[in-house]
């Protein structure tokens, strides 16, 4: 087509030609305004999102109340989510109005702006020139001109719409580059098993650079089998310590050892393999109970004989068998079907069917009746005998169950008698009253 406007007419060829850089420049210009608008839709439909799966959550035909809707309700919260949700709501309309706006816009802002360059240019030329016009001339240019911009027009829409993908394409792109800070070493060696040994080598960990430390230079040998109860004040660094032995975090001096190896040597699945932790704040997964148990499986398998096992353990056979489906029963979104002490003892359940060498607990029983705790004390006793065991608690029935007691305070780590502890007047545990009767007892 380009020849054939040569042809006709080399002079206006050269003009039309002249004009392609300049509809470039407005497809490149437009182009990054549309990636802008784009990267404003995505982030206000990935807040939307957010906010929905936080405080809603829409099944086909209801909508079911999350834990955070109680906290609403009982905060007379329902009219200022009304207006958070009507304001997020809002803000994506108008983003992703703006977007389609844009791209209506772009192809009549590119031909308008192709057509006016033309015309001012052709005419200039003609003037400056003088020659004669030839409307029959003219006309075939212009045909041939149509179909020569075609192609043209198609590659700046396929650029208007890389762009507007663009935001995307980078967000994922950031997930993909994404480097976790913690990760196994090329020669990470692999235990089939271990004893259960753990130290800490003056330990010293931050979560941010320049603050106080959490963790100031802590040396505590856990040995093979024993329990041990970590005691301390609230936020004085207790689940900080546990999730350092799970390598969730790296100290920033000193190091753990794992069976006298460090275990920064030790493969990251192998060593989580190794530890079943139960977390203050149970973690259920949208799935059925027996599902939720077996997490942990090592081959991703649910073996109903273990799962029955542990749950019997964990003292939540009782309410799992009085549920219509039993063990196939769902457990609704984040387990909202359960109360707190259920999920709790599920908790405790999926680190019993994970056996491995070292539980560690972390304030695992808070949410449990007294019967209920003391059924799962007697359960742990026999778990003790052949594990290691690591008690994060303010409740003296649990902390008095372990070999030994460590108070966790301002950062420093030192062990401290039965007495000791007690004498602490019920500041990191239990009322003085029962402490002292606790204290008969023990
Ligand atoms: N991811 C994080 N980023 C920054 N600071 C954190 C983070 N996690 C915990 N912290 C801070 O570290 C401190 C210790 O928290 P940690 O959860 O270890 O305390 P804790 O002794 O287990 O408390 P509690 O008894 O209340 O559970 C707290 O001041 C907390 O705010």
């Amino acid at each position: 087509m380009g020849t054939q406007m040569v042809a006709i007419n080399p002079q206006l060829s050269l003009v039309a030609a002249m004009v392609i850089p300049c509809m470039s420049i407005v497809i490149a210009k437009l182009g990054e305004r549309l990636r802008q608008i784009s990267k404003e839709a995505h982030l206000s439909l990935a807040m939307l999102a957010a906010y929905l799966n936080d405080v809603w959550f829409s099944s086909t035909q209801l909508v079911h109340v999350l834990p955070s809707m109680l906290t609403v309700k009982v905060n007379n919260g329902e009219h200022k989510e009304m207006l958070r949700f009507h304001e997020l709501a809002f803000l994506d309309l108008k983003n992703n109005l703006g977007k389609k706006k844009m791209k209506a816009l772009i192809p009549q802002a590119v031909r308008t702006t192709y057509i006016a360059g033309l015309v001012v240019l052709c005419a200039g030329s003609v003037a400056v020139s003088g020659t004669t016009f030839d409307p029959e001339g003219f006309l075939s240019f212009l045909t041939a001109l149509a179909l020569f911009v075609e192609p043209i027009q198609d590659f700046g829409k396929a650029y208007n719409e890389y762009k507007q993908g663009e935001p995307a394409l980078e967000r994922i792109f950031d997930l993909t580059r994404f480097i976790p800070e913690v990760r196994d070493k090329p020669s990470a060696l692999h235990l089939n098993s271990v004893k259960g040994d753990i130290k800490f080598h003056d330990v010293t960990f931050r979560y941010v650079a320049g603050m106080p430390p959490i963790v100031d230079g802590v040396n505590l040998h856990i040995r093979a089998g024993e329990t041990i109860a970590i005691v301390g004040p609230s936020g004085g660094g207790k689940t900080t310590l546990a999730k350092l032995l799970l390598r969730l975090y790296h100290p920033q001096s000193g190091y753990i050892a794992l069976d006298n190896h460090d275990i920064q040597d030790i493969q990251l699945q192998c060593l989580r393999t190794h530890i079943a932790f139960v977390s203050q704040d149970p973690m259920l997964f949208s799935g059925t109970i027996a599902q939720n148990i077996a997490y942990g499986d090592p081959v991703g398998d649910t073996n109903m004989r273990k799962v029955e096992n542990a749950a019997k353990i964990a003292n939540a056979d009782e309410f799992i068998k009085i549920l219509p489906e039993g063990y196939d029963s769902y457990v609704g979104q984040r387990g909202s079907s359960l109360s707190g002490g259920q999920k709790q003892r599920l908790s405790i359940a999926r680190a019993i069917y994970q056996n491995s060498s070292i539980l560690v607990l972390d304030e695992a029983t808070s949410a449990l009746d007294s019967r209920s705790e003391l059924l799962l004390k007697e359960a742990l006793m026999n778990l003790m005998a052949s594990h290691t065991v690591v008690i994060i608690a303010h409740r003296l029935e649990m902390i008095l169950m372990a070999d030994r007691i460590v108070l966790l305070e301002g950062g420093k780590l030192r062990e401290i008698t039965r007495s000791a502890f007690l004498s602490l007047d019920g500041r990191f545990g239990s009322p003085p009253d029962l402490l002292s009767r606790e204290l008969g007892e023990a």
